[in-house]
């Protein structure tokens, strides 16, 4: 979910400053909440509403219990199956927990609620469970055969492109990485061994699963092969069902290896290794397509503050409250990490560096309206930002600019973002 198509939460609660107080939280999350007082129109806003993702009730409301109350209302409409629902209630007793779990809940949160926790309840229910397809590199000489290997992962669901040229994979892998590699082992430019030798110098690509499909019966060559950096090599004609699970194997490994190394364990947010990678390939595409991108720095303001008045864990959930505003407030290219303590950076391809002055200053607003820590001595926190963008900032100074620009907030008192518009003279 983003900022484009914010899903719909109907918000079932009898207190209104309680009700007013939430979907205040929510909004700045991204959802657009629905607020009712009881359950009398229900079946009328999920059929007026199809956007609906998701139900928030409380336990307990002046007319009585929620659970009877839906049931009463799914049998009116024929035992129609409700979204799933998240009871929320001040009561914390085993009984009220039973009548929820009755009713049918996904998940129980007392009151006062832990807005983040509810928040990462909602995104697990209503983030599309469906996985992106592995991306497969398919690099064979003979168009026709690596269009018949290619067709079969596609058969199997896997995304694929075709290159029957292997001076043009270099190029391929740094504007998208694909999740394996399919490499021909004899071709006329260079031999399948050696364009492995030359993907593997590369640090970055040391980990992609390599497979050679070959009519090569030389045991020996086979295993040169694996020895120069491939991971399998499977012999032509082979079976289409083994082919496409070797492949889709040793994919999802790959895929759950890099996801392990790329995020940060406190956010799930690329950590600061891969969000430096990305904004190389990020500049890689703006110079070929000759479209701008802008690097934006985020730092959260006198946190050392935060940590040492509420505790290390306040702070870490914090930390994660700006991870998920992120989340939801961010187009699906614009790309998220950690870069450091309680410092973020953003990628934002395909945009001048205005457009992402705006996006980050209402960025900056929502982090201000998140009431932190609240189920203690409430809180809010607030962030600096410095953007830079390229071209307008050659890309070897994308980063040190964004800096500056972040300094510069910070210098000018905090709370804001600062846009540097192109490499001030005598900077080198
Ligand atoms: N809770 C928590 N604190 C962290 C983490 N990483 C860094 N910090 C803390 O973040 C604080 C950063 O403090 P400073 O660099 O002095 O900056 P600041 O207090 O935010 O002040 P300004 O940036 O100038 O507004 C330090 O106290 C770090 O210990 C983390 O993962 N969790």
């Amino acid at each position: 979910m983003n900022k484009l198509n914010p899903s719909e939460i109907l918000l079932i609660e009898d207190s209104e400053s309680f009700a007013a107080m939430l979907c205040e939280q929510l909004m700045q999350f991204g959802y657009r909440p629905l607020w009712r007082r009881n359950t009398d129109t229900l079946l009328e806003d999920l059929r007026d509403n199809p956007g609906i993702t998701a139900l928030i009730c409380d336990v307990f409301l002046e007319e009585g219990s929620i659970g009877p109350l839906l049931e009463r209302k799914k049998a009116a409409a024929g035992g129609s199956v409700l979204p799933p629902t998240i009871f929320i209630s001040g009561h914390l007793d085993f009984m009220t927990r039973l009548q929820a779990a009755r009713a049918g809940a996904v998940a129980f949160f007392p009151k006062p609620l832990d807005i983040g926790a509810l928040v990462d309840c909602l995104e697990r229910l209503i983030r599309p469970t469906t996985a992106t397809p592995y991306d497969i590199l398919v690099v064979d000489d003979d168009h026709a055969v690596a269009q018949y290997h290619a067709s079969l992962l596609n058969h199997a669901g896997m995304t694929t492109r075709v290159l029957s040229d292997p001076t043009r994979v270099y190029d391929a892998l740094l504007e998208r990485e694909p999740d394996l590699l399919v490499l021909d082992m004899h071709m006329p430019v260079c031999s399948g061994v050696e364009l492995a030798a030359v993907i593997r110098q590369d640090p970055r690509f040391v980990g992609l699963p390599i497979v050679f499909l070959s009519a090569d019966h030389n045991i020996e060559r086979r295993i040169g092969a694996l020895s120069f950096g491939a991971d399998d090599f499977l012999v032509k004609p082979i079976d289409p069902d083994f082919f496409v699970s070797s492949v889709s194997v040793r994919a999802s490994r790959y895929r759950e290896m890099r996801s392990q190394i790329s995020q940060d364990s406190l956010t799930g947010l690329l950590n600061h290794t891969s969000i430096k990678r990305q904004l190389d390939i990020e500049i890689v595409r703006a110079q070929r397509s000759g479209r701008p991108v802008s690097f934006a720095l985020l730092d959260l303001d006198h946190f050392k503050r935060v940590n040492d008045t509420f505790g290390h864990p306040v702070g870490d959930e914090v930390i994660r409250s700006l991870s998920r505003l992120l989340g939801q407030r961010l187009r699906q290219t614009d790309i998220a990490g950690r870069y450091g303590g309680e410092e973020f950076a953003v990628i934002l391809p395909d945009t001048p560096l205005q457009d992402a002055g705006r996006l980050m200053d209402q960025l900056r607003l929502a982090f201000r309206q998140i009431v932190q820590h609240p189920v203690g001595k409430t809180f809010h926190s607030s962030l600096s930002c410095g953007i830079a963008s390229f071209p307008a900032v050659p890309a070897n100074h994308l980063i040190s600019f964004a800096d500056k620009a972040l300094y510069e907030s910070k210098r000018l008192g905090r709370d804001r973002v600062t846009l540097i518009g192109e490499k001030p003279a005598g900077t080198g």
